[in-house]
């Protein structure tokens, strides 16, 4: 008999903590028992008390009331606006899901101070550039966003402050209602036949573009990464930077900003423009370094500026860029309507709640972003790899031990018509969980890998056949370890399980070099025996004693009456008596119990 069955049932340190890091059940707490022996082994029972077991959302920026009426459907909504940075910290740790605006900094620290418990924050909206990534992605916070709603508003907002610099609309206004009557002061210029410059060409971008063409202008466009086809079906033409700069009468801003977009429109670049240009900027205030703007405007370079975006929110009210004559401003405005609030809101709230509920985002920044249909045929998979993942480490001696790790997917499909990405993550997840305290999912799961220095080799094998079902099998092998099944060990020396999904149901298909077929439900019991007649029962009746119910029984063996592995799957866990009874059967060499 294997001595590690045996050694996972001493006599338990009973340990009470709280779940709130790991589950976003407020009311669930656990009973966890250390094996005093293997002290890396520990066995937990979730249990809930009657509280109120809805995850909490904090919102912390104005959000329509159809979005706040969806969350308040499946969690408690806080709304709290105008939080400081040490309040948002201290609140977060008592909360599950954040959504803000792009008024509010979610840094490092409030991840930190989130203690594990913040699993997503939604931007209501587009840019992201108030949330830090690589914080939310160490702490496995999935970070989504709303990218499509407020597209139209903010385009539209664009086109209204081209028009209304154009023909000086704000400064008049002001003059008016100053008691001025200035028609000569006030003569604007015209927009059909102007060439229009759109420096980022993505969703607002070919928005701007189009509407701008509507108004008759020449309409061009620089996007390094944007299809030149997708830009001439709207009768776009895409240039070069230098020729952009150089042709410009407007140019309207439309990139994110990033460490490579910050201050794009520098003293440098203001040189290269054609004297009297004028610039819009409803991106983001970074994109332009803003004292070369003032020295642009000043010296007739730029003859005037609208800009909705500026570098710090507000800007300073002695701001010399925002109280220049030939500026233009409003306060962050572009996606300021009544449709695209309404819709940002649902937006990111249908995005937030399903994270909560654990499916995979459509709209995640720091995540695979795969498509719906691609989840939907991939989900049975999913499941496959984590459970693969889990049984592959439990069946080694020492986990900690693990860092070589080869996947091989078996597939009628070519590489390029399956992304492995999400697997490969879920295999992650199932080889580090069950044996450390690391919480691993989809968004942080390479990166604790390379934290652990578990290497992750992925292969293919290309089969013949149609291409019906994504994957046929999948095998999670696992070098350089020793098992505490000795039979989990495979011709080339490593831990090796494979598996399928059968109508649906992720089965393990392969122990080492034996075939068996279980349903990967509940937990599993391997026995390695000598193929005899009765084993089933023997073993059947030892559960069926202790009221242990089986789920699913298969034998396979090397030929008749030699070595053959039995897989039990079991859906309640057997206790320490019967896995020892079970042990004791003489013709059982090694077994050992799984938690899937
Ligand atoms: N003022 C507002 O209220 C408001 C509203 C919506 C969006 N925005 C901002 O507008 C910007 C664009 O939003 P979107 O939804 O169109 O995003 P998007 O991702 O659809 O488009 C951005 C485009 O910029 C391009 N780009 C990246 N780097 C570039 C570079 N160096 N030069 C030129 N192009 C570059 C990308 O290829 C992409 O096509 C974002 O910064 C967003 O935050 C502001
Ligand atoms: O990036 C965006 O979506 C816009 O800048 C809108 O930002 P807001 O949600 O703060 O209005």
């Amino acid at each position: 008999m294997s001595t590690s069955a045996a050694s996972t049932l001493r006599t338990p340190s009973l340990k009470l903590s709280s779940l709130s890091s790991r589950n976003p059940l407020p009311s669930a707490f656990s009973v966890s028992f250390n094996d005093k022996r293997a002290p890396s082994r520990r066995y937990v029972i979730v249990a809930c008390t009657g509280l109120p077991s809805k995850p909490t959302v904090l919102v912390a920026e104005k959000l329509g009331e159809a979005g706040l009426d969806l969350l308040k459907e499946f969690a408690n909504v806080d709304c709290a606006y105008n939080l400081s940075p040490e309040e948002l910290c201290t609140k977060i740790s008592l909360c599950d899901a954040l959504i803000v605006r792009s008024g509010t900094k979610v840094n490092r620290q409030v991840f930190e101070s989130s203690s594990g418990r913040l699993k997503v924050v939604g931007r209501a909206g587009v840019g992201i550039d108030n949330v830090d990534l690589s914080a939310a992605t160490e702490f496995g916070c999935l970070v989504v966003n709303a990218p499509t709603a407020n597209t139209v508003a903010a385009a539209e907002h664009g086109i209204a402050l081209m028009a209304a610099m154009a023909r000086n609309v704000a400064q008049a206004d002001a003059s008016i209602k100053a008691g001025k009557w200035q028609r000569n002061k006030y003569v604007g210029v015209s927009l059909v036949g102007k060439t229009l410059v759109v420096l980022g060409f993505g969703k607002v971008g070919s928005e701007v573009a189009r509407r701008a063409k509507g108004l008759g202008m020449h309409v061009i466009a620089h996007d390094p990464y944007a299809a030149a086809d997708r830009a001439r079906a709207i009768g776009v033409e895409l240039v070069g930077f230098e020729e952009a700069l150089a042709t410009a009468d407007f140019i309207s801003l439309h990139m994110p900003l990033t460490s490579a977009t910050s201050k794009m429109l520098n003293d440098e670049t203001f040189v290269k423009m054609k004297k009297g240009v004028r610039i819009i900027n409803v991106a983001r205030g970074g994109v332009i370094d803003e004292e070369a703007l003032v020295r642009a405007l000043d010296s007739g370079i730029v003859a005037q500026a609208a800009l909705d975006v500026f570098t710090v929110e507000p800007p300073s009210k002695d701001s010399k860029l925002v109280q220049h004559e030939n500026v233009t401003v409003t306060p962050h405005l572009g996606a300021s309507t009544m449709e695209a609030q309404e819709g940002v809101a649902i937006e990111i709230a249908e995005a937030v709640v399903g994270a909560l509920k654990g499916e995979l985002a459509a709209t995640a920044v720091n995540a695979p972003m795969v498509p719906a249909e691609v989840l939907t045929e991939l989900k049975p998979y999913v499941v496959l790899a984590e459970k693969l993942g889990r049984l592959a480490v439990q069946l080694a001696t020492g986990g900690s031990g693990v860092k070589s790790v080869k996947v091989t997917y078996a597939s009628s499909r070519t590489p390029d018509d399956l992304d492995t990405r999400l697997l490969r993550a879920m295999i992650i997840k199932g080889l580090i969980e069950p044996i450390s305290s690391v919480f691993v999912n989809l968004v942080n799961a390479d990166y604790t890998a390379k934290q652990r220095g578990l290497r992750i080799a992925e292969e293919r094998i290309l089969l013949d056949g149609s291409p019906e079902n994504p994957l046929e099998f999948i095998q999670v092998h696992i070098a350089n370890v020793e098992s505490k099944f000795a039979s989990a060990i495979s011709d080339s020396g490593e831990i090796k399980v494979e598996g399928q999904v059968k109508d649906g149901v992720p089965h393990l298909t392969k122990v080492g070099s034996f075939e068996v077929d279980v349903s990967l439900e509940g937990s599993i019991i391997l026995c390695r025996q000598v193929d005899q007649p009765g084993m089933i029962g023997k073993v059947g009746s030892v559960l069926g004693e202790e009221n242990v119910n089986v789920s699913f029984m298969s034998v396979g063996r090397i030929a008749p009456r030699k070595q053959a592995v039995m897989a039990i799957g079991v859906d309640e866990q057997p206790s320490r008596e019967t896995l020892k009874k079970i042990g004791n059967i003489p013709a059982i060499e090694e077994f050992v119990f799984l938690k899937l």
